[in-house]
């Protein structure tokens, strides 16, 4: 008889907390989840969920102002922007219904708890109820899954105005006439050209001087470039002094030494996270943390043997398939003892603008840094058939592998179902499947999948010299010419 009401306690009903609980539940633990708001977080109700719907309606949009581009009219689409909205709520209720709702967990058997846990030692948590209501429920084991909220840097005048952030923008009634945008990141990104498309006049400031900055750096400012010629108006490199709500909110920057004034009507706020580590009690149960999140090791356990943090509450990687991988790792260890590790070399991560910016693996700088002889192979989507029939020739493959047998490095992507085509390149890597081994593959035609497997053709092209043909053609006595190998950048 164990001396825990519970063997497992999930705090947080997120992408993290919801795989945490069903696979607890799974491996036959009895399971609490505790959730303060609402089952699903951040992914179903203000992140992952609505934003992509945002960016779906835009490019429609967008296709049919560019009808001409596939035999059509060009129109300029009507848009209801209160439409958009409702059609975003309408889908994340969905999203919900069909995988968060609470009676799906009941029915595995987990306790589900509306309300907001703190330790009060490294065995119990209080709960506090909407109601005012409180109890205490002690567990064998903890998994922290409470998540993170939009980090608002302390600008001069910033509480003075109402901004938005990701919480705000999606239950707006009117598309912002002037959008500001801090930040250039992946929300910013994202949701700058939703909402250009949608028929907003948007700039985005930021203080790195490109945009995307964790991403490759030539595939982010081919993305800057099309964002440009949409009509979003860049501001990089810039220091914000000041925000203000002059005729509108206005924020004050420097850039190259020069002050300037953006004004707009709305300013959404897309500068970071920081993790939800207040009122969780952690110094109660001493649990290790810093400003950047609950300390994990490899197998996302804290300092303490019998609790575990995941997702987006540790700081480290901000994708809900982080979350669900880490929540995997965390369970598998602390329930099964079995032992199982974060899979840093294989994270992929996607932006979901028009066209896609994704990567999986090593970026080329970290390549450098180790010190890690690599090659590059490029393929551009112009030679991919399916992304001409598509119209969708703008976009680039760049793999860094080992020359010599094809091993794969890492992979960045710009372009069409950028997201599809990188888990292919993630599965060869996690694998060992090499860059051969894909070439050697039949993938279907057309399909951009194919373009996955022309560009590692390229390996073998590269790979191909002038003597190597020239001995082919003495052995086998052929008459045709030597390929010109001189263009290091030869695709075939
Ligand atoms: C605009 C935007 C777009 C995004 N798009 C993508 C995308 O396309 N792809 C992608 O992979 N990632 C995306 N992300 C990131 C992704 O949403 C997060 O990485 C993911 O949701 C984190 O899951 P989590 O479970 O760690 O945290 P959360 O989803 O934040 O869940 C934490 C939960 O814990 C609850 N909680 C907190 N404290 C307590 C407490 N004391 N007691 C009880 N409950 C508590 C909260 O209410 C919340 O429901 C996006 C994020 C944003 C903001
Ligand atoms: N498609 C996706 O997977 C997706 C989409 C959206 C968000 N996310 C996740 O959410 C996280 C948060 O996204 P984000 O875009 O808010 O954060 P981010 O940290 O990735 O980017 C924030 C940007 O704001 C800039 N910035 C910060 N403070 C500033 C200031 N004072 N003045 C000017 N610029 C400033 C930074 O230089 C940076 O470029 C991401 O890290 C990502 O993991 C993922």
């Amino acid at each position: 008889m164990s001396k825990y009401d519970f063997d497992a306690i999930i705090i947080g009903g997120g992408a993290a907390g919801l795989t945490a609980a069903g696979i607890a539940a799974n491996f036959g633990a009895k399971t609490m989840m505790i959730e303060r708001y609402r089952l699903g977080g951040d992914c179903t109700w203000t992140g992952c969920v609505p934003s992509k719907v945002l960016l779906k309606a835009g490019k429609v949009a967008q296709q049919i102002r560019e009808g001409a581009k596939y035999g059509l009219i060009d129109q300029e689409p009507e848009i209801n922007f209160q439409n958009v909205i409702e059609h975003v709520h309408e889908t994340r209720q969905e999203v919900y219904e069909d995988a968060d709702r609470p009676e799906i967990f009941e029915d595995m058997g987990i306790k589900v708890v509306s309300g907001s846990a703190k330790f009060i030692d490294e065995h119990t948590v209080e709960i506090k109820g909407k109601d005012g209501s409180n109890r205490k429920v002690s567990s064998r084991y903890f998994f922290i899954c409470a998540g993170a909220s939009a980090f608002v840097p302390p600008i001069q005048g910033i509480d003075s105005v109402p901004y938005l952030t990701n919480d705000s923008l999606f239950e707006i009634e009117d598309l912002p006439e002037e959008l500001t945008i801090i930040g250039a990141g992946p929300i910013g990104t994202e949701m700058a050209q939703a909402m250009s498309r949608l028929g907003a006049n948007v700039t985005v400031i930021d203080m790195a001087d490109r945009i995307m900055v964790n991403d490759d750096p030539e595939l982010a400012d081919m993305l800057r470039k099309k964002l440009e010629g949409e009509g979003i108006h860049y501001e990089l490199g810039a220091r914000v002094k000041e925000v203000s709500s002059e005729g509108g909110i206005t924020v004050r920057i420097e850039v190259d030494g020069q002050t300037k004034e953006i004004t707009g009507d709305q300013l959404l706020m897309a500068t970071g996270r920081r993790p939800n580590i207040d009122g969780l009690g952690l110094d109660k149960a001493g649990i290790t943390y810093s400003s950047q999140g609950i300390e994990v090791n490899d197998k996302c356990r804290t300092n303490h043997s019998h609790i575990y943090a995941c997702g987006d509450i540790t700081g480290r990687y901000q994708f809900t398939h982080m979350s669900d991988h880490m929540a995997k790792v965390a369970t598998t260890n602390a329930l099964l003892k079995f032992p199982m590790k974060i899979d840093a070399d294989h994270v992929p991560w996607v932006t979901y603008t028009d066209p896609e910016l994704g990567h999986v693996g090593a970026t080329e700088e970290q390549l450098k840094q180790q010190e890690i002889n690599y090659e590059t192979y490029r393929f551009p989507y112009s030679k991919i058939d399916r992304a001409l029939i598509d119209s969708e020739e703008e976009g680039l493959i760049k793999i860094h592998a080992k020359k010599w047998n094809g091993k794969i490095y890492g992979v960045s992507i710009y372009g069409a179902h950028a997201g599809e085509l990188i888990s292919e390149y993630a599965l060869a890597m996690k694998n060992g499947i090499s860059l051969r081994n894909i070439a050697d593959t039949i993938h279907p035609y057309p399909t951009y999948s194919l373009g996955a497997r022309r560009a590692a053709d390229q390996w073998y092209i590269k790979n191909q010299s002038e003597w190597q043909v020239k001995l082919i053609k003495k052995v086998f006595g052929y008459r045709g010419e030597v390929p010109d190998f001189s263009d290091p950048n030869r695709i075939v």
